[in-house]
């Protein structure tokens, strides 16, 4: 579809769209806003393992990664639930019908040990009893361009996201880091800094789609775990992109459906690298390659945009 098209897909939604705030000078939803203090004061526990990512960076292909390790390969198990109820949003809560509970410290504090839970958060706001628990932490970076991609048509399908308007406002606004989560530029480059004084696996979507079993062994023996070949053959099956795909706990089509639209953009959408050329105009694309260079100069941090 062409991206003009997809812009006006958007605006016709008409149910109302999450509302947006501040914590810390970041736009987070008013909710996470309002649920903040709960957040920083969060317990965490010394075997709990955090996956931390900039959204639509890869995080829940990490998770099934992470669950398909934790159950040796065991499907059924790691299909007893949805992602987000296997693994809480550290600091996500969403107000939606029926009532239950979708908070993900709710999640959290009634789960037994050991938790895995997942966050957004950039590395400053991470509630500091993760690193007092000296927690393993897994973070995942994805190249900026096909992040924002992935990040706008998440935003036309969800209203946990404000309206994206057009691909060309989301995209200035992902610039100038006023998107929820904030600048992308600034999550990267604050977890890669962080990565050598802490327990931290810094890993590339980039390197896990062209050599996803390297990946998984090194997310083995972070974790230090063991499995056999058959077991690691499994996992790689199990965590690809087409069976994720196929996958209703880990493709969100029997939950959150009243706050996601599967028609518009589906949440498993194309898992690629290098889909931005797809969206990107070349006048586009020197004004971002401008930009980059002057927000990532201060990094060693190196991205691949295609494979
Ligand atoms: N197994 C596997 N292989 C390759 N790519 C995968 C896989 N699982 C999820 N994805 C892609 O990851 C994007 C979603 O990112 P997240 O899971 O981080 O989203 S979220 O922030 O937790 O909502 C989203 O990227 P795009 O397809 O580019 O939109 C998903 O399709």
């Amino acid at each position: 579809m062409a991206l003009d098209k997809m812009a006006d897909v958007s605006l016709k939604q008409t149910v109302p769209r999450v509302e947006v705030g501040e914590v810390e000078g970041i736009p987070f939803t008013k909710q996470i806003c309002s649920t903040w203090d709960q957040v920083w004061k969060f317990k965490a526990r010394p075997d709990d393992l955090l996956i931390a990512t900039y959204t639509k960076a890869g995080t829940t292909w990490t998770q099934e990664i992470v669950d398909m390790i934790q159950q040796n390969g065991d499907v059924e198990k790691c299909r007893r639930a949805t992602t987000y109820r296997r693994h809480p949003f550290l600091e996500w809560s969403i107000q939606e019908p029926p009532a239950e509970s979708y908070s993900g410290l709710e999640l959290a504090e009634a789960m037994p040990s050991p938790r895995t839970l997942k966050t957004h958060l950039p590395v400053q706001l991470v509630p500091p009893s993760f690193w007092e628990q000296n927690c393993k932490i897994i973070y995942v970076a994805r190249n900026a361009k096909d992040n924002l991609v992935s990040y706008y048509h998440f935003h036309r399908m969800s209203k946990g996201m404000p309206d994206p308007v057009t691909w060309e406002e989301f995209m200035e606004k992902f610039m100038t880091g006023k998107v929820l989560w904030g600048s992308w530029y600034d999550h990267v480059k604050g977890w890669w800094k962080a990565k050598d004084k802490h327990r931290i696996l810094y890993l590339f979507y980039e390197d896990m789609k062209e050599n996803p079993k390297q990946e998984i062994q090194k997310i083995l023996k972070f974790l230090e775990k063991d499995v056999n070949e058959e077991v690691l053959n499994k996992i790689l099956h199990n965590t690809s992109f087409e069976i994720m795909k196929e996958n209703p706990m880990t493709n969100y089509t029997t939950e959150f459906r009243g706050i996601m639209d599967h028609s518009i953009s589906p949440f498993m959408r194309k898992g690629v690298v290098g889909d931005w050329k797809n969206h990107f105009t070349v006048a586009q694309n020197e004004k971002f390659d401008e930009d980059y260079k002057k927000k990532m100069a201060d990094t060693s941090l190196v991205f691949r945009m295609e494979l």
